[in-house]
């Protein structure tokens, strides 16, 4: 039994956090070679964080080497620093190669996750019924690769800045030595106190950032929506290129182009004012950082306590360290997106864990909505079916049907009386009403809708979908499509196109009942599915469905009168209000 509209445990869906998105890859069967990675980008970070730290004394030999003129230093001095310079150049290149080999995977695992997810149990089609989020494509082929990748990044980042912050803590602590100040009038040594400049500069210049930079996070957020919107307009104009052509609706398209980028320009102006605002606060924050430590160092360095090499040693140590203590700052452009990011995938996944949530509070299925039962039996039944529109309002009321093996339904009804809507709460697509459904566990069904999806590929994948083009042999499909009189196209079966765009709608109708002949199902409703064909063609597939289909029912949702011969039993669909309710009635022609 399923009941479409079960309400899930709500509360739990809040609980998505950026942890719960970052956790399962690093637990997950690839978790070996994902640590294996890590650990060893990790080790090399260490490593170039400790020939930097060495390249720090070889700065204070250099400079007093330099200063003392000693011309016998200076050779070992240069040889020393090619092979560390060497070191390095070989530990980051590929410090930066396993990164993005551990990036990507994360990326490909994360893609798998959330396409099964995306796609299993019908959630995608739930979304885009509901309008429950927007552009569930952009979350998949670009937030999760950010995601992936800034995560990894930030993580590593932030790991190599800590311990660059220890290292030239220490040097800073050592070699600064303590500075002697009056306070009020009583001489005070301050112990290691260029550190705790760095530490003070650094703090004031984050909380600074923070405050003047703070609105991008969401400003980010709905950029990264606009776009994806604009993104998707463009698209659906090109699929639509022919029809905006004959409508000669370029114009309008234009400006409604131009108005989705409109929202871009607004969203991109509001960036550009807080980055300004920023950007003055970090180019003074690093204008001052180069000649802040020499300054703040300089009353020992005139009153001889420390050498020249010492003191660009500890200029170049104070630089280190507020620099990682600065991470915050100079990572905030990169932190917003991230936030942004996460916070997008969050309401994703928060949304693919419950579809249903929209549902179950809906007006319509409040009081339990359409119950869809899968029984051991051979026929389909409803009971006390009321169809509605998820704000509640009802479409119409269905007088209770038995569909049983090999008969035939005619569905009948005025243009919005819910037809359609009827077909798919028999497919367990529309939980919006009341009563319910029994239907066959193992009969195997197919609806058919006016426009038959194509899938990009071979002409015969799209003649066996949703089954594999192997599952059919060639011959079945040149026969279903002889005798759909598609015989023009047998010798390009395995031509990959797009091919919705090559076929006349007529013959995409004729493509999607060969289908129906192939597959064989037990039920096929067929929804405006020969609407596009002449009546003689339109009566030869009817002719061909009830002959090769004999135990299968068919249900057909028409306008058609002459479609009635084939058909013995009647489903009249009202609209609420204008009659009582739905009833049923002998085909009449
Ligand atoms: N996802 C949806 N959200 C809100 N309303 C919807 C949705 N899908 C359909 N409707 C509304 O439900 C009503 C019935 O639609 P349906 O497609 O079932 O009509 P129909 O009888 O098949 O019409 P036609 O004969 O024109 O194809 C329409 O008014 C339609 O706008």
């Amino acid at each position: 039994m399923s009941n479409l509209s079960s309400a899930p445990a709500s509360g739990q869906a809040d609980r998505v956090t950026a942890w719960s998105l970052i956790r399962p890859y690093w637990v997950s069967e690839e978790r070996r070679t994902a640590w294996g990675l890590l650990i060893t980008i990790i080790v090399m970070d260490l490593l170039l964080v400790g020939i930097n730290a060495r390249l720090n004394t070889w700065n204070r030999d250099f400079y007093n080497a330099l200063e003392g003129r000693n011309v016998r230093e200076f050779p070992q001095l240069m040889l020393f620093f090619s092979a560390l310079a060497f070191a390095f150049v070989g530990i980051s290149v590929y410090n930066r190669y396993l990164r993005q080999m551990l990036g990507f995977r994360w990326r490909q695992w994360l893609t798998t996750r959330y396409m099964q997810e995306w796609l299993g149990d019908g959630t995608f089609y739930r979304i885009e019924r509901d309008r429950l989020t927007d552009n569930p494509d952009q979350r998949i082929a670009v937030d999760l690769e950010s995601f992936a990748n800034t995560t990894l990044s930030l993580t590593l980042d932030l790991l190599s800045t800590l311990e660059t912050l220890i290292w030239f803590s220490t040097v800073l602590w050592s070699t600064a030595g303590a500075l002697a100040v009056m306070i009020g009038g009583t001489p005070v040594q301050i112990p290691g106190y260029m550190l705790w400049a760095a530490i003070v500069y650094a703090i004031a210049g984050s909380l600074l950032t923070n405050k003047v930079g703070h609105p991008l996070v969401s400003i980010n957020y709905q950029l990264q929506r606009v776009e994806a919107d604009f993104r998707f307009g463009l698209i659906r104009l090109r699929e639509n290129a022919e029809q905006i052509a004959f409508y000669d609706g370029m114009r309008t398209e234009e400006s409604t182009a131009q108005d989705l980028f409109g929202r871009i320009r607004e969203n991109w102006w509001r960036v550009m004012k807080y980055t300004r605002r920023y950007s003055f606060v970090l180019n003074f924050y690093g204008q001052i950082a180069d000649i802040f430590p020499i300054v703040v160092a300089s009353p020992r360095y005139f009153a001889g306590l420390l050498s020249f090499g010492t003191l660009m040693q500890i200029a170049d140590a104070f630089g280190s360290v507020s620099e990682s203590l600065s991470w915050f700052i100079n990572n905030y452009d990169t932190l917003v997106q991230w936030r942004a990011t996460v916070n997008r995938l969050r309401e994703f996944k928060r949304v693919m864990q419950h579809p249903h949530l929209k549902e179950s509070v809906s007006p319509a299925t409040e009081h339990g909505g359409i119950n869809l039962h899968y029984v051991d039996e051979s026929q389909l039944s409803t009971h006390k079916l009321t169809l509605a529109l998820p704000n509640g309002e009802t479409l119409t009321s269905v007088r209770d049907i038995v569909v049983k093996p090999g008969s035939r339904w005619l569905v009948r009804g005025p243009s919005g009386s819910g037809k359609s809507t009827l077909l798919r709460a028999l497919a367990g697509l529309w939980p919006f009403g009341e009563g319910s459904i029994d239907a066959p566990v193992n009969a195997r069904m197919m609806f058919i809708p006016q426009q038959s999806y194509l899938p990009v590929g071979t002409l015969k994948a799209g003649l066996t979908y949703p089954a594999a083009a192997t599952d059919f042999s060639d011959e079945e499909c040149c026969e279903a499509l002889r005798v759909c009189r598609l015989e023009g196209y047998v010798d390009r079966l395995h031509e990959s196109h797009q091919w919705w765009r090559i076929l006349s709608p007529g013959e995409q109708q004729r493509l999607a009942v060969a289908r129906v002949l192939m597959h064989k199902p037990d039920y096929v409703f067929l929804d405006e599915a020969t609407s596009a064909l002449d009546t003689e063609n339109e009566a030869h597939l009817y002719r061909l469905l009830t002959e090769r289909l004999p135990k299968g029912a068919i249900v057909s949702v028409t306008h058609r009168k002459p479609l009635a011969q084939f058909h013995q039993e009647t489903l009249d669909i009202a609209r609420a209000g204008e009659h009582a309710v739905a009833y049923t009635r002998p085909p009449s022609t």
